[in-house]
């Protein structure tokens, strides 16, 4: 094991930069599915391939912020209470009707449109009732708790834009601009292998040397956060012709195939050279640590993102590398490639080879008031629960040779990079 590791220290400067490598598929990757329409309730996680156009603007109309009364403030004392009689009753979903007469208040809900002549609202609270008469406090402006026409979006505008893998806020915003289908990218088709002979599914006996496959499963998992139809594709043994013709198949069938493990240089390793045969290999080996040997190319009709074997770093490329080529395929340009760093003190001490961007796997510890980064003790890439038991990443670029507890760090929670 430490040897494979010493081998990840080398850095040689030859391997491809990360920076670079997603500035690659910035400029190379486009979408690669057709479009289809959708209703709003299978809208989430989907990509918008259209701008959604209000058909209304929002809000419609001038209506009442409050429960209470509406008046025109030309009619109010500027500094003594004012008594209006109270002449008509406005509720949300009701037309305004007639004109607000001068000299006179209206009781008014919130929600509802406001009569003609009437500019402002008071609140309830601050009024006083007698009988049919109401007195309004000094000092109530036009414009008083009025939700004004078009203050959030105009009719006609584009209140969400192509690219955005739908929120729940862009769902709600559709609806609210009165559209009730949308068009979205299809579903990017991604298969999944693992690889490996020592590979046994989970729930089967083991034999000598066996181990439960649990790679194709974590992918599986991150694919679906992505929105896309992940298809399982099984194993791959380690042999060069069944991987060939496996890939070869995947190749007619995905938009893009995702492998785990055998991309390293070792006499079983088979997936690189099938690729190779099949397509195209593009980068082979990157600068980053876990993920030296992760493969970006092309299997027939398909993109190829091979991903090294280790559990820990299978799903740690999956986030760097993988993810940013499905969003591109995706269609979803609405976001960064990267997610967002947040710069947290560490509270640690860490000694990192240079030239090589690294990423460790840490959580924030908040018994001290503020949060500081805590480094999970194993960064080995067999170390699966450096996973489990951590919040996030932390970046570590490649001119970065340490850390000293105090140091500001880049931390990228999970929740940001592999949401649920
Ligand atoms: N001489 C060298 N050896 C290695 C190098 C190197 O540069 N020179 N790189 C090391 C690094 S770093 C990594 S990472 C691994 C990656 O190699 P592969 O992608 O070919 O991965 P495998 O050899 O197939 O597997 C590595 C390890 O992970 C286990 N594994 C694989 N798939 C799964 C799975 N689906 N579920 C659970 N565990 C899995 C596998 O049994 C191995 O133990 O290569 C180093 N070697
Ligand atoms: O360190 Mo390897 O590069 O674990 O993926």
């Amino acid at each position: 094991m430490q040897g494979d590791l010493n081998d990840c220290f080398k850095a040689p400067d030859d391997l491809l930069r990360l920076d670079d490598a997603l500035a690659m598929l910035e400029r190379r990757l486009f979408p690669v599915v057709a479009t289809e329409t959708v209703g709003l309730t299978a809208a989430l996680g989907r990509v918008l391939a259209e701008p959604v156009h209000a058909r209304t603007g929002n809000p419609r109309f001038d209506n009442a912020a409050m429960d209470g009364f509406c008046l025109r403030s030309a009619d109010l004392n500027a500094a003594a209470p004012t008594t209006l009689p109270i002449t008509g009753r406005h509720a949300a979903g009701q037309a305004p009707g007639e004109p607000l007469a001068a000299g006179a208040a209206a009781r008014i809900f919130t929600g509802a449109p406001l009569p003609p002549g009437a500019d402002a609202v008071v609140m309830q609270e601050d009024c006083t009732v007698d009988g049919d008469r109401v007195t309004i406090p000094p000092g109530i402006a036009a414009g008083n708790f009025v939700r004004k026409v078009g203050e959030d979006f105009a009719e006609g505008g584009v209140v969400v834009q192509p690219g955005r893998r739908l929120r729940p806020q862009d769902v709600a915003m559709a609806a609210a601009a009165g559209v009730a289908q949308l068009t979205v990218y299809r579903r990017l088709k991604v298969g999944v292998f693992g690889t490996g002979d020592e590979l046994v599914e989970p729930g089967n006996p083991l034999g000598p040397a066996q181990i439960y496959g649990s790679n194709r499963y974590g992918l599986l998992a991150a694919l679906a956060t992505l929105g896309v139809e992940a298809n399982d594709l099984g194993h791959l043994p380690d042999r060069r012709d069944a991987t060939e013709a496996a890939l070869k198949a995947a190749g007619e069938t995905q938009d893009l195939i995702v492998t785990s493990g055998g991309v390293s240089v070792g006499g079983e390793d088979h997936v690189v050279a099938a690729v190779r045969a099949l397509g195209q290999v593009h980068v082979w080996r990157m600068a980053v640590k876990p993920g030296k040997p992760t493969t970006l190319g092309t299997v027939g009709k398909a993109a190829f993102v091979g991903l090294p074997g280790y559990p820990v770093s299978t799903l740690a490329t999956f986030m760097v590398v993988a993810r940013p080529v499905v969003l591109r395929l995706s269609g979803a340009t609405a976001e960064p490639l990267f997610p967002e760093v947040y710069p947290l003190p560490a509270d640690f001490t860490f000694v990192k080879k240079h030239k090589r961007r690294q990423f460790v796997r840490a959580s924030l510890d908040r018994s001290g008031g503020s949060p500081v980064v805590r480094l999970f003790p194993s960064q080995e890439p067999h170390v699966l629960s450096s996973l489990v038991q951590s919040d996030g990443l932390v970046d570590l670029r490649e001119d970065c040779t340490g850390v000293l507890p105090g140091d500001m760090v880049s931390f990228i929670p999970y929740a940001h990079i592999l949401p649920v």
